[in-house]
């Protein structure tokens, strides 16, 4: 299995949506370097213990990308952490974490445990509303951001999130010099192979994530063209 500081291309899985096994088959056999799992509403126990149970079947790597306390449950090779940089509720930087702790706190494997420093750049996304996040941001308050996340909290990934839409690829690139150790994270709206290919030759890791449930063919597109363009900055191998 590959270390996630060596992903290139990464697949998101959302538990709460429809997939034939035929498309997960094509996404886990594609090439990818890992399927998330995750999603920020309707995730419960039950569906993602049944996608990771499918996704199981095939070879690549599993993350769970925790979004709610009542879905965490063993077997995924990775527990991605989010803490919203510009949340304006308190609980998605770190309540829910502290409330986490408590319960899971002396049964964690740390090695398995990474934290990503989310900057939610996308004011209609689902994820945005319920963590009542900051967006009105410009390239300067992103960078910050990144330095923030970097350098003072010293976190493993920085998550440039604009879940939905695609995003500027003048922040991405600000982002990608301002980070020193963290590894970058791109994540919105990518559709075609020429924004994956734009988005690759920034941010370390490429996240795809909606247009695998509306075009499955087009997102597949997306593997090739993410690791045949990718930044390779050598950062954390
Ligand atoms: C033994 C055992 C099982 C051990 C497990 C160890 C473990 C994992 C312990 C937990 C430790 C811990 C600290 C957990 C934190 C718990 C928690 C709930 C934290 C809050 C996380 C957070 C900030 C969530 C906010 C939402 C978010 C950032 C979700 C990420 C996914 C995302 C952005 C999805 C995209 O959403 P969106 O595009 O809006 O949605 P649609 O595509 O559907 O439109
Ligand atoms: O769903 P899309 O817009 O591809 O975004 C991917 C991921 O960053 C969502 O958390
Ligand atoms: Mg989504």
């Amino acid at each position: 299995m590959l270390s996630y500081t060596e992903w290139k291309h990464v697949f998101k899985l959302d538990p709460a949506k429809e997939l034939s096994d035929e498309d997960l088959e094509a996404i886990c056999e594609s090439g990818t370097d890992a399927i998330i799992i995750g999603g920020s509403d309707n995730v419960t126990l039950d569906n993602t213990i049944s996608l990771l149970a499918r996704v199981r079947r095939y070879s690549v790597a599993c993350a769970l990308e925790v979004s709610t306390l009542d879905s965490i449950t063993p077997g995924f090779d990775y527990f991605f952490i989010p803490t919203v940089l510009n949340a304006g509720d308190p609980r998605w930087i770190t309540g829910m974490h502290r409330q986490a702790l408590k319960e899971y706190g002396t049964m964690m494997n740390w090695e398995e445990i990474v934290t990503e420093g989310y900057c939610i750049l996308n004011s209609d996304a689902k994820v945005s509303s319920l963590t009542e996040a900051d967006t009105a941001l410009n390239q300067e308050d992103v960078e910050a951001a990144a330095m923030l996340a970097d350098r003072l909290f010293h976190l493993p990934v920085f998550y440039l999130e604009y879940s939905g839409v695609y995003g500027d690829p003048a922040i991405v690139k600000a982002c990608a010099d301002t980070l020193k150790d963290a590894r970058l994270f791109y994540g919105g709206g990518i559709k075609t192979t020429e924004q994956a290919a734009e988005m690759a030759a920034f941010a370390d890791t490429v996240v795809v994530g909606n247009i695998v449930y509306e075009d499955v063919k087009a997102a597949l597109k997306t593997v090739k063209a993410v690791k045949n363009n990718g930044s390779d900055d050598g950062k954390n191998v």
